[in-house]
């Protein structure tokens, strides 16, 4: 069962276009990132997909259910902040979740909050940006749910703390293969570790999925010998000459080649491009 099926969606807030997405399909069992400029829009995807806010068109179908009661208990979502519940203790909210969902694992909650090292019975509030992180990843862990959505649920927490993070969320996954990880970030490194597949997040519009592997895999660069119009060989989204070289930047290095190739250019060196620089170039490519 496919744990996400959003279509022709359109939001606006104060007229102005925040969300215009055609489609977004999410198959079960793996990793989604959502990358995007501050802005772009991916707080308010995920508040959509939560059914905090409902879309001024089109639809969002969680587990093929449009009834909320039937969905509600299946997708856990993990804010960027904790808001007004950070009023209570962990204890308190421990009591709060239980009540609120059937099948709550109070036996993984204690377990990780006592790995996360985290007080009990001290208001989150008093808690620290990572300690407050750690706290909304053991309260969204251990609800009984199958799609995971979490807002930069690692900006702020400590190296050690991510390692810890990130363990979870793996077991959490191992634990059913129908399970399902969404979560944006700014990080290049997290997309790099954790993605399976990745979405880029324009102005409002969703790009991809990508997967994250073939993205690796297709993109290089190649210093070749400069010859002109390199720029419109198939493939290529960038070209800097410095005398007799041109160092190119392909979005498929394979028919890049091909085209090299054809036309005879020598190819002096082809070099992997690194995630960082993959994510900029397709962030770049339709600001507006
Ligand atoms: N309640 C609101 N009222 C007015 N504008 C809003 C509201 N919520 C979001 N927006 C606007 O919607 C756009 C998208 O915001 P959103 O928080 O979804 O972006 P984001 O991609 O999560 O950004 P960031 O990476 O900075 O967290 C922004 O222009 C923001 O100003």
């Amino acid at each position: 069962m496919k744990p996400l099926v959003l279509a022709d969606v359109h939001k606006s807030i104060d007229s102005k276009v925040i969300l215009n997405i055609k489609h977004l399909d999410i198959e079960p069992g793996s990793i989604h990132v959502f990358v995007g400029n501050n802005g772009s829009g991916k707080t308010t995807l995920f508040h959509l997909i939560a059914g905090m806010i409902r879309p001024d068109q089109g639809s969002v179908e969680r587990f093929s259910e449009s009834i909320e009661e039937k969905w509600k208990h299946m997708l856990s979502y993990m804010p960027q902040e904790v808001g007004p519940l950070s009023f209570f203790s962990l204890k308190e909210l421990k009591r709060l979740e239980m009540i609120a969902y059937k099948g709550w694992d109070h036996n993984l909650f204690d377990r990780l909050v006592e790995d996360f090292e985290l007080p009990l019975t001290k208001k989150v509030e008093t808690f620290s940006v990572g300690m407050k992180k750690k706290a909304m990843t053991a309260l969204a862990l251990s609800r009984p749910s199958k799609l995971l959505v979490m807002d930069e649920p690692l900006a702020g927490v400590d190296i050690s703390g991510q390692e810890q993070l990130k363990k979870e969320w793996i077991a959490y996954l191992e634990q059913d293969e129908q399970r399902t990880i969404l979560f944006s970030t700014h990080s290049t490194s997290e997309v790099g570790e954790m993605a399976d597949y990745i979405h880029f997040l324009k102005n409002g519009e969703l790009e991809g999925p990508y997967e994250k592997d073939q993205l690796t895999e297709q993109y290089a660069y190649m210093w070749v010998d400069a010859t002109p119009e390199l720029e419109r060989l198939p493939g290529v989204l960038t070209t800097q000459t410095t005398g007799k070289t041109a160092m190119l930047l392909s979005n498929n290095r394979l028919i890049t080649e091909e085209a090299l190739i054809g036309q005879r250019v020598q190819i002096q060196q082809v070099q992997a491009v690194g995630m960082a620089d993959i994510l900029r170039v397709n962030l770049e490519q339709t600001r507006r």
